[in-house]
């Protein structure tokens, strides 16, 4: 089922913030960036996706279904959202708080292919060693891993990643978006996430979307997106895209310095 984000404006009140965004034709298995600068408008664009914000126009259409006309139940269980701000206090395990997140969207009875599901969603991102840690006790990166993993265990057609490696040291970043990207992509779930880190974008996204004030300033594949002027422009800096001889490439950077 693809995804298509049709003329959506949204903000907060009567405040826009997102104005006539339209993202057409996501793919099933597609790994989407949504790149801009702080306080361009990302976090808004998936809290409205999630439909945790009411657009004041447009609409966000999956298949041939627009999301406004799901219930909220049905609406989590198409779409999983990581926030940027997640943590939990509780009093309760690794696989404990990542079982509760399957479990958020059905009935409380836990099956024993529920109990297999937590521990295989944990297996495929590499945290089975921290299934008995007690969720306050973890590190900054684990913390963001398992709320990953919260993300992940249902079996969503759509997850969307607010920053998701923003927390996690250089291995990391590309073990957790390498297992996200290659599960996905098997099970054609679309996947948008929000990402500073423009090489870690273009190392692993097929599209990349480009947001800067609320609206959308370039939309394609990364080497299109990422070798724009609009770029540097948005970003205030000057870059350079550099292509390596293992054929990958990747944005350098130097601040623009104005009066
Ligand atoms: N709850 C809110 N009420 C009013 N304005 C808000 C609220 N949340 C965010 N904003 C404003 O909306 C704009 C876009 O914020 P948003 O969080 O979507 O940006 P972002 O691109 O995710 O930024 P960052 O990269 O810094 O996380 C900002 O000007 C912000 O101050």
């Amino acid at each position: 089922m693809t995804l298509d984000i049709q003329d959506l404006t949204a903000g907060y009140g009567r405040k826009a913030i997102l104005r006539n965004i339209s993202v057409p034709a996501i793919e099933p298995g597609s790994f989407v960036g949504v790149i801009g600068p702080n306080a361009a408008g990302k976090s808004t664009l998936f809290k409205t996706i999630a439909g945790l914000i009411r657009p004041l126009a447009g609409e966000v259409r999956l298949g041939d279904r627009s999301l406004a006309h799901l219930s909220r139940r049905d609406r989590a269980r198409a779409i999983a959202y990581m926030p940027q701000a997640y943590g939990c206090n509780a009093l309760l395990t690794v696989f404990e708080s990542v079982l509760l997140a399957l479990k958020q969207t059905s009935g409380w009875r836990v099956r024993e292919d529920n109990l297999t599901q937590v521990s295989a969603t944990l297996a495929s991102l590499r945290l089975s060693h921290l299934a008995d840690r007690g969720i306050s006790d973890l590190s900054g990166g684990q913390a963001q891993m398992v709320a990953v993993a919260q993300t992940l265990v249902r079996a969503p057609r759509m997850v969307l990643l607010d920053e998701p490696t923003s927390a996690l040291d250089l291995h990391h970043q590309l073990s957790i978006l390498g297992s996200i990207r290659s599960q996905m992509k098997a099970r054609g779930t679309i996947v948008m996430a929000a990402l500073h880190d423009l090489n870690l974008a273009a190392k692993f996204c097929d599209r990349l979307v480009l947001i800067n004030q609320g609206r959308i300033l370039a939309d394609g594949r990364p080497e299109e997106v990422l070798g724009l002027d609009a770029i540097g422009e948005t970003y205030r800096v000057t870059t350079t895209l550099e292509t390596t001889r293992r054929g990958s490439f990747f944005v350098d950077a130097t601040l623009d310095h104005h009066p």
